[in-house]
């Protein structure tokens, strides 16, 4: 591992995996388990281990998106990998592209975001909630994710920039639509995120109204398959609705 890179160390207690994200750096990382040397990570791949000044045994991973999902602090209910991916599959979202976002919320969708395009606007109007995502853009080591306090209804009517893909997870898409096109490519992508079949209603046609193309809503469902020794089936405890899509083209 490099100075500078980010590292996921891993251990085991009590049957349980426990993890921390830390900067490869002459610091020290604090645990419950005792103290590491952050220095002591340059050279180490993958793989490897270090141990604690108490013998615990911790192994090194690069950190990945899903850690830092797990890790990151939230404001609010973020949105879900599922639905993340779908937008990520169905704007066809590559390292070439430039996104504007909103609204940040705790940032999980932009760090996503972020982690692929190459570059990211997002616009959150809570300048608390910026804050915590800030942190968490930090923490996962992105220097391509611009973050700005706003009201993406008005600021948006600012923007002198066009962008490849728009993402909005905010209550008041449908305000946000009749400036969408002044800030997209032609051909680009906007994918919308919203919890209610009215709110949905209202964003599909605030899209008709502009003469968005390709226009189409969907819900996904996860299931995750349990396997236990009574037999194996649908987990009963997984998530049920979060939202629905609806992705269009400039
Ligand atoms: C459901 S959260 C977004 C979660 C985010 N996509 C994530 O994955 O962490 C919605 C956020 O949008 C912000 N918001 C709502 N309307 C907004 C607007 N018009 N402009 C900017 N931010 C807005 C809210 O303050 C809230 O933090």
């Amino acid at each position: 591992m490099l100075t500078g890179e980010l590292v996921l160390l891993k251990t085991s207690h009590r049957d349980r995996v426990k993890e921390f994200i830390a900067k490869v750096s002459d610091d020290q990382l604090h645990t419950n388990f005792g103290i590491i040397e952050l220095s002591s990570l340059v050279d180490k791949e993958p793989g490897d281990t270090v141990v604690s000044h108490m013998g615990q045994e911790f192994t090194i991973q690069r950190p990945k998106m899903p850690d830092f999902f797990r890790h990151a602090k939230r404001t609010g209910a973020p949105m879900m990998p599922k639905d993340i991916g779908m937008i990520i599959a169905y704007t066809g979202l590559n390292k070439n592209d430039v996104v504007l976002d909103a609204g940040t919320g705790s940032g999980i969708l932009t760090m996503y975001l972020g982690s692929i395009a190459k570059r990211v606007v997002t616009y959150e109007v809570n300048e608390e909630f910026m804050k915590v995502a800030a942190k968490n853009v930090q923490s996962a080591g992105l220097d391509n994710v611009e973050l700005r306090c706003g009201n993406i209804v008005d600021e948006i009517k600012n923007i002198d920039e066009k962008f490849d893909v728009i993402t909005l997870d905010t209550q008041n898409t449908k305000d946000v639509i009749p400036n969408v096109k002044k800030v997209l490519y032609p051909g680009g992508f906007i994918a919308t995120y919203s919890p209610f079949f009215e709110q949905t209603k209202e964003i599909r046609d605030a899209l008709d109204a502009e003469g968005f193309d390709e226009v189409m809503t969907m819900e996904f469902t996860e299931r995750e398959i349990s396997f236990s020794s009574r037999g194996t089936r649908p987990s009963t405890s997984k998530v049920g609705h979060t939202g629905f899509i609806t992705i269009a083209r400039a």
